[in-house]
């Protein structure tokens, strides 16, 4: 396969197409396969098998006899087997983003800034993994003695949409192999690629066989497989990164057997610019959060606020930030801006434009498909937004910024909270008295403050409301969604009489 491939990788043999279960590279039992596609030419570049609901006891189950060695090796020895794996994937990160750029058309420097950024959770789980800690009470009682340990909790399962496949699969890897669990992932059909070139990388690193699996599967078969994992009596954990809709399911699946659930959802993230906030900052970090993967993030700003005294001015300089994007192939080293992932996407911006222009919405760029090869999408900015537009309720995954004016922040808070989710929100102020309160009255999980990007291996990384549950990254909240915890109490001497 690897000859017919439009690129050539360093290391041809990171490229996989079939699935991988208990360190071996493996086809399923039906044996058919699906199609994967360049979304800046619209072709297909590579195929990979498709696993089914018959496949999966076998990946369970090894990944069950793996975790009954695996938790019993010494931290250290997990912490510095991640070391390696960081090593390698370092080492890689050409090849890995190559294929990154394929698969979801992010341009390729964006690509490397993924593996970049998604290293950090490989190296920051490395320390996590050694500092796992109980805890022991004061007794109550003058013999008894009452402690907590924790213990990893088994086999889990990672299911990963496709915007991050590197930094979603080694966020969520990284944090279960050190906490002495195994995992099994099931990457997005759209981009399978890279997951088995990363669990190439793991085995390489030293990671026995089965602590690490990959299920690789289409579209049509991801539901009933994912429920099959979801419900599978071995599966003890399951974390989801997707849509809300979706994320629903998973929850439904896991609570029949009460599994631990991280859950990291959609978003509607607001963006506020207030009167005294520095706009050149504000844009350039827009300009980031807008555009970059193409609009497609959870985190992304899916309406901007701006007070009315800059509103103008703010618009003017974000159209002429806008317009010197370059859109095209990621695989152009000029392209600024790549293809949507899939199809869909660009169907979805096609309604909320129309939505937004029937309401009122002014389109200042954009507003488009771009016809030929590939999913592309004009990057498109509309003002005069109102509450009653779809893209002010519904996450657009897509390059569209709405333009939203407010007069005070009373207002502007009322407005940022009116969703049903709860992700990230951001403002920019300079007034310090405001930036606490604006960080105690936002509803969501992360609040970046002056700033664009609050993503970071040391950061908790997860929502509230309707955006989910659970962290992912930061200190002991992430490794602890991996353990559980056992009270001991022991009696020292006879037993009291109290
Ligand atoms: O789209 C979701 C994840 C984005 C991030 O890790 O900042």
């Amino acid at each position: 396969m690897s000859t017919q491939l439009p690129f050539k990788l360093r290391d041809s043999s990171l490229f996989h197409d079939t699935a991988l279960n208990n360190g071996q590279w493996v086809h399923s039992k039906s044996r058919d396969t699906f199609a994967i596609e360049d979304p800046g030419t619209g072709k297909v570049f590579a195929s990979c098998a498709t696993n089914k609901v018959a496949d999966v006891d076998g990946f369970v189950e090894s990944s069950q006899n793996a975790f009954l060695k695996y938790r019993d090796m010494n931290p250290r020895q997990r912490a510095q087997m991640l070391l390696e794996w960081h090593r390698l994937i370092k080492e890689a990160r050409e090849d890995i983003a190559t294929l990154v750029t394929y698969e979801t058309g992010k341009p390729k420097s964006e690509a490397l800034g993924e593996v970049d950024y998604a290293l950090g959770f490989a190296w920051w789980f490395a320390g996590e993994a050694e500092r796992v800690r109980g805890s022991i009470a004061i007794p109550s009682v003058s013999n008894r003695r009452t402690f907590v340990i924790k213990q990893p909790i088994g086999v889990s399962v990672a299911l990963v949409p496709w915007n991050f496949p590197v930094a979603m699969i080694i966020r969520k890897v990284a944090a279960a192999l050190a906490a002495g669990c195994t995992m099994i992932v099931k990457p997005s059909p759209e981009t399978p690629l890279s997951t088995l070139a990363l669990a190439d990388l793991a085995l390489r690193a030293g990671f026995p066989s089965g602590v690490l699996n990959v299920i690789t599967t289409d579209n049509d078969n991801t539901p009933e497989l994912s429920e099959a994992l979801c419900k599978h009596p071995l599966v003890r954990k399951v974390t989801f990164t997707g849509s809300t809709a979706v994320g629903k399911l998973v929850a439904r699946h896991c609570s029949y057997g009460l599994k631990k659930v991280t859950m990291e959802l959609g978003g509607n993230c607001p963006l506020i610019v207030f009167n005294d906030g520095d706009i050149d900052q504000a844009v350039a970090a827009l300009m980031i959060l807008k555009w970059r993967t193409a609009g497609q993030a959870c985190t992304h700003a899916n309406r901007v606020y701006v007070q009315s005294g800059i509103y103008d001015e703010f618009a003017k300089r974000m159209l002429a930030a806008t317009q010197k994007l370059k859109v095209g192939h990621g695989n152009d080293a000029s392209t600024t801006m790549g293809a949507l992932t899939t199809v869909r996407g660009i169907e979805k911006l096609e309604r909320h434009v129309d939505d937004a222009v029937s309401k009122g919405g002014k389109v200042l760029c954009g507003g488009k498909r771009i016809d030929g090869p590939g999913y592309f999408f004009q990057p498109t900015i509309i003002s005069d937004m109102t509450s009653s537009m779809l893209t002010t309720n519904e996450e657009i995954f897509g390059p569209l910024l709405g333009l939203y004016k407010f007069e005070s922040e009373g207002e502007v808070v009322r407005l940022a909270n009116n969703t049903s989710m709860g992700l990230a929100s951001y403002f920019f102020t300079r007034d310090v008295d405001r930036t606490w309160r604006m960080l105690e009255s936002l509803e969501a999980g992360m609040i970046g403050m002056n700033t664009g990007n609050s993503s970071a291996a040391e950061s908790p990384f997860g929502g509230i409301k309707e955006s989910g549950y659970g962290k992912e990254a930061g200190k002991d909240v992430a490794i602890e969604e991996y353990l559980i915890s056992k009270t001991g109490t022991l009696t020292v001497g006879e037993v009291s009489k109290l």
